[in-house]
């Protein structure tokens, strides 16, 4: 092998880590920023990619990327769950023999190849890479917290949960036995309008999971210390806790989708900490009667709000035709503004931000831990659920809205956030993780560390 330390602790390799990251926005973004890591310690890497939702090879150079030949797929539309989970078994299933002649290649053309790491989501390669004898790494895309509450569908389906749930259950406050944080009311939208269907892929995930030779993810040791106490009593793989990903490149872009950089200059003219920041992620999609409670819910709240709806996700239109005329003039009285694709990790970062209004994809709450901006937590399906619990009721960094999207309930928990005394406390408990954040990424600290311990690892490999 060839392999040198440089005297800034570089590993220099030859060594290829081969990477499959699965094609949607929370997904890609992560990986390339994971890919930049490991680039930075030395190793080459090979991004084996689908033509749908395909990462720039322009905007990362030094990475070399093959398109995976023959998949469909292309023609998904993504914007329900439905779809999305279609969409996991159409790629896992028609993947699998181009992603096996692509690898195959590799390793004939003695290319170094140490390991494949792949998202979870691609949870039938496993059968690939045990065939061709390469260690496959799963990157886990989500909280530590979500991925034990997707080990646990068994229990659900013991405790009989695959029904529909009544009125009385979707407002029960009671703690799920095994799955807590969670609440009895979280778990309809947890198990989304197909319990069968997305129990089913957890469980796929989960399984996958449980022969790989180890996993990395995308959190820090110090916000996630009590469930790694069951993750390495029930999984016990390597696991290598080396997030948050963001923070070791923060100019890097790695987005699929253009951002309207304008706002930063409207964020400039605002007071420091007076602007809630309101964004569902690539997903989440509303109907129009919610949009219009978001709308006036944001309005009555009298804070300035800066709002990003991206094209086609109000159901039936295309943007924003469904808000009343002279909404941002008029009715928000000039202080909104909205974008369809936003810098959000330059905005959070921004000294006018004083609240995330956001669904609780993992990607955007790390963000926002990061920069120790409280949080508005509206979930609508799978990791969304436990990630919004820990961040409500277990970190207490932010509030959850609990009768989804009612525009009296939106403005009083604005004010909460924004305004009150409440707000000022889980600033206070946020700025502490903030730090915690910062410190794990220095010398000597945890994702430092478990990071030192994965390059070896792939030595090793
Ligand atoms: O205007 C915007 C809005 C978002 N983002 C970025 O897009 C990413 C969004 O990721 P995330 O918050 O995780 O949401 P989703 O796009 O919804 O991600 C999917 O993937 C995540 C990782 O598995 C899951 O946690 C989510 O539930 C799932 O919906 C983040 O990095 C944001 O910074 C922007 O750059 N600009």
């Amino acid at each position: 092998m060839d392999l040198t330390i440089t005297g800034t602790g570089t590993v220099q390799t030859s060594r290829v880590v081969v990477m499959l990251p699965y094609p949607l926005e929370g997904h890609i973004n992560p990986m390339l920023q994971l890919a930049n890591i490991l680039h930075s310690k030395g190793f080459s890497i090979t991004v084996l990619h689908t033509r749908f939702n395909a990462p720039n090879p322009t905007n990362h150079p030094h990475f070399n990327f093959i398109p995976i030949p023959g998949v469909a797929g292309d023609d998904l539309p993504v914007s329900d769950t439905g779809n999305l989970i279609r969409l996991m078994h159409v790629l896992n299933d028609e993947c699998l023999g181009p992603v096996r002649d692509c690898l195959e290649r590799l390793l004939s053309e003695d290319a170094g190849v140490a390991c494949f790491v792949t998202d979870a989501q691609w949870f039938a390669v496993q059968k690939v890479a045990d065939g061709l004898k390469v260690p496959r790494v799963v990157y886990w895309t989500s909280s530590v917290s979500a991925f034990l509450s997707f080990s646990a569908v068994p229990l659900l389906r013991h405790m009989g949960c695959f029904r529909r749930f009544s009125d009385e259950e979707k407002k029960s406050e009671a703690l799920v036995t095994g799955l807590e944080p969670l609440k009895v009311r979280d778990l309809s939208k947890f198990l989304t309008s197909d319990p069968e269907g997305a129990s089913k892929l957890m469980e796929l995930m989960v399984q996958g999971m449980k022969p790989a030779q180890a996993v990395i993810w995308n959190t820090f040791k110090e916000l996630e210390e009590l469930q790694l106490v069951n993750l390495h009593r029930d999984f016990p793989n390597r696991h290598f806790l080396i997030g948050p990903f963001h923070k070791y490149f923060p100019a890097l872009s790695t987005s699929l989708l253009t951002r309207d950089e304008n706002c930063i200059s409207w964020l400039d003219k605002q007071a420091p900490k007076s602007v809630l920041y309101v964004s569902f992620g690539s997903l989440a999609g509303v109907e129009e009667s919610q949009f219009l409670e978001i709308a006036w819910g944001l309005a009555n709240s009298k804070q300035p709000f800066l709002w990003v709806v991206r094209p086609g996700s109000v159901k039936g239109s295309e943007w924003l035709e469904p808000l009343p005329d002279g909404f941002l003039e008029r009715i928000a009285e000039g202080r909104g503004y909205i974008v369809k694709w936003a810098p959000q990790r330059k905005i959070l970062a921004h000294h006018s931000i004083g609240g995330f209004w956001t669904h609780s994809g993992w990607n955007s709450t790390l963000e926002s831990v990061c920069e120790g901006v409280p949080m508005i937590c509206s979930p609508s399906f799978g990791d969304q659920l436990p990630n919004a619990r820990n961040v409500s009721d277990v970190w207490k960094i932010g509030v959850e809205l609990r009768n989804g999207f009612e525009r009296g309930e939106i403005e009083s928990v604005i004010k909460r956030v924004m305004v009150d005394e409440d707000g000022l406390e889980m600033k206070d408990r946020i700025m502490n993780l903030k730090e915690k954040a910062n410190l794990c990424l220095k010398k000597g600290g945890s994702s430092y560390s478990s990071l030192e311990d994965l390059v070896k690892f792939i030595l090793s490999c």
